[in-house]
C-alpha cells in the first residue's frame, strides 16, 4: 500500500491502530465504507499472519463479500449473539463522539451491530472531525410503502427544528433508479447544516412510522481513532469528554 493517496494514508493509519485492538477469540463487528474496508484488509492480513481465531459479523453485504474474499469467515449477528467490539467508519464525528453515518446507506445494520457490541470504535480521517453535526447530509432509511407521505412527515419534523425548507432528496443508486438498502428500503438524505439538537431530532425522526432508522449515532461510540495524512493517529475517548 506504498502508493496510497494522503487521504488513504490517513484511513490506513486509523485502520492499523484499530487492528491492534483486536484480541484472540473476539467476536467482531465489521463496518461498511472505504475506511472500514481498509480495516477489513488489515485485519485479514493479521489473521493470516498470526492464525488469529476470530468470529466476525458484517454490517452489509458489501463488507461480507469483501471479508469472505480475503479469507475471513462471516457469521450472522444472531449466530454470534453479542459482540466484543465493532470497528466502523463515520461521515462526521463531533467532540462528544456523536456521529453521522449512512453515507454508504448501511446505517441501519451498522447501528444494530454497534449497539449489540460491548464497544464501538470509529476509524476516520481528520476531515470527518467536526465541531457540530450536520454539514454532511443526514441519511434516513424509509420504508418504500407510502414514502412520499413519510417524506412530508419528515419535513414537518424539520419545520419544528427551525430547519424548514432545507433540501431533502431521495438517494439514487448507481444505475439511476432509487438506492435500495440491504433491507430493500430507500434513503432520504437531509441537507440540514448545523443540527442544534441531535437528540431531539433523532427522537422526532424515529417517531415517524415509515422511518426505519436515521444516521445519527448518539452515545454509541466509545473511541474514535483519527488518522492523519502523515500516518499519525489521535485517539479520542468518551471518558475524555465532559
Ligand atoms: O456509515 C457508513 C456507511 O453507511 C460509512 O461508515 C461512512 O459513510 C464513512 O464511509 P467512508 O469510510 O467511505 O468515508
Amino acid at each position: 500500500m506504498s502508493d496510497l493517496k494522503p487521504a488513504d494514508l490517513a484511513k490506513d493509519a486509523a485502520a492499523r491502530a484499530a487492528v491492534a485492538l483486536v484480541e484472540p477469540g473476539m467476536k467482531l463487528g465489521l463496518g461498511t465504507g472505504s475506511t472500514a474496508s481498509v480495516f477489513v484488509r488489515r485485519l485479514a492480513e493479521r489473521v493470516a499472519a498470526e492464525g488469529l481465531e476470530l468470529r466476525c459479523a458484517a454490517t452489509s453485504k458489501a463488507t461480507a463479500d469483501l471479508a469472505t474474499s480475503l479469507g475471513l469467515k462471516i457469521e450472522t449477528l444472531d449466530e454470534l449473539g453479542w459482540l466484543d467490539l465493532t470497528i466502523d467508519g463515520a461521515d462526521e464525528v463531533d467532540p462528544d463522539l456523536n456521529l453521522i453515518k449512512g453515507g454508504g446507506g448501511a446505517h441501519l445494520r451498522e447501528k444494530i451491530v454497534a449497539t449489540a457490541s460491548d464497544r464501538m470504535v470509529v476509524i476516520a480521517d481528520k476531515m470527518k472531525v467536526v465541531e457540530h453535526l450536520g454539514e454532511f447530509h443526514l441519511p434516513v432509511e424509509v420504508v418504500p410503502f407510502g414514502k412520499e407521505a413519510t417524506k412530508k412527515l419528515i419535513e414537518r419534523v424539520l419545520d419544528g427544528h427551525g430547519l424548514a425548507g432545507r433540501p431533502v432528496k431521495w438517494r439514487n443508486g448507481p444505475e439511476g433508479g432509487p438506492f435500495l438498502t440491504d433491507e430493500g428500503n430507500v434513503i432520504l438524505d437531509l441537507y440540514l447544516g448545523r443540527i442544534a439538537d441531535p437528540e431531539k431530532l433523532g427522537r422526532d425522526l424515529s417517531s415517524i412510522a415509515g422511518v426505519v432508522e436515521h444516521g445519527l449515532f448518539l452515545n454509541i461510540c466509545q473511541l474514535a481513532i483519527i488518522g492523519g495524512e502523515d500516518g499519525s493517529v489521535v485517539e479520542l475517548e468518551r471518558e475524555d469528554i465532559g
